[in-house]
């Protein structure tokens, strides 16, 4: 491939504006630079740059992977979505810079308490999300309380001197359940319910979908893999029809 036909300044201007240093064609040869661009890039555009966790983009995608690993699976997997409460209050008081540094801390918190196998993600300003694969009902309502406590247990430094704060988060879980094929948008949509049923009963507690009243759409219905009887399926694996 003759490298001096494609025209990279731009690519490689924004990967060094983002701390990537690649080494040049001349040195790596052009199919090894390439590979290292698109990796580099990949990379760029799944992560958060404030806090180096999953973008919303990259989580979908994870999430998409994990329902079907879960339709032919026979596990349970919990979507937690959580919200740092009044956290407008916190940039308004002390400042965007300390508003980034609780996302930051609230991040690296969320990190040490899931198992190495779950995924966090910020999905939006102030809402995280983490994806707990093989987590059977029973252990849901305590690794969400993990979650929560592991934010609220330890006050926030901050920065330039401005003290420590408490921070707290509201959570919703929902259930992907085995043998099922979820909708995605539909079990996101769940975890955000549930997530604002915390919000509206007080803020700082969990709100987690119970798996027998746990409602399982038209749609998925219709995607029920080899079952002609859909309704009867359900029933027979708990969930209401
Ligand atoms: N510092 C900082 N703030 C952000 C960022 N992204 C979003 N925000 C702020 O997050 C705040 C979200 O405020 P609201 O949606 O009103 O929610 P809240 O104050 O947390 O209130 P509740 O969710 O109802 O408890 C807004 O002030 C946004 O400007 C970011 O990257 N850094």
């Amino acid at each position: 491939m003759d490298m001096a036909v494609l025209q990279l300044e731009k690519v490689d201007a924004l990967l060094r504006q983002a701390g990537v240093a690649l080494a040049p064609p001349t040195e790596v040869g052009g199919t090894h630079y390439l590979q290292s661009v698109l990796d580099a890039l990949c990379d760029l555009s799944s992560t958060d740059p404030l806090t180096g966790v999953m973008n919303r983009r990259a989580f979908l995608y994870v999430l998409e992977q994990e329902l079907d690993r879960v339709t032919r699976g026979g596990e349970y997997a919990l979507l937690l979505a959580l919200d740092i409460d009044h956290f407008k209050r916190i940039n308004d008081r002390y400042g965007h810079p300390a508003g980034d540094e609780v996302l930051r801390v609230i991040t690296q918190r969320l990190r040490d308490t899931v198992r190495p196998m779950d995924n966090v993600a910020r999905i939006g300003g102030e809402e995280f999300a983490v994806l707990c694969p093989n987590c059977p009902p029973s252990f849901a309502m305590a690794v969400a309380q993990r979650t929560r406590t592991a934010i609220e247990a330890v006050p926030i430094n901050l920065p330039q001197n401005q003290g420590a704060i408490d921070v707290t988060v509201s959570v919703g879980g929902a259930f992907a359940m085995p043998w099922v094929k979820s909708v995605l948008s539909d079990w996101m949509s769940r975890a955000d319910q549930l997530l604002y049923q915390a919000k509206r009963e007080g803020r700082n507690c969990v709100r987690l979908e119970s798996v027998l009243s746990a409602d399982v759409s038209t749609e998925e219905k219709g995607l029920l893999f080899g079952w002609s009887n859909a309704e009867g399926q359900l029933a027979d694996h708990g969930r209401s029809t």
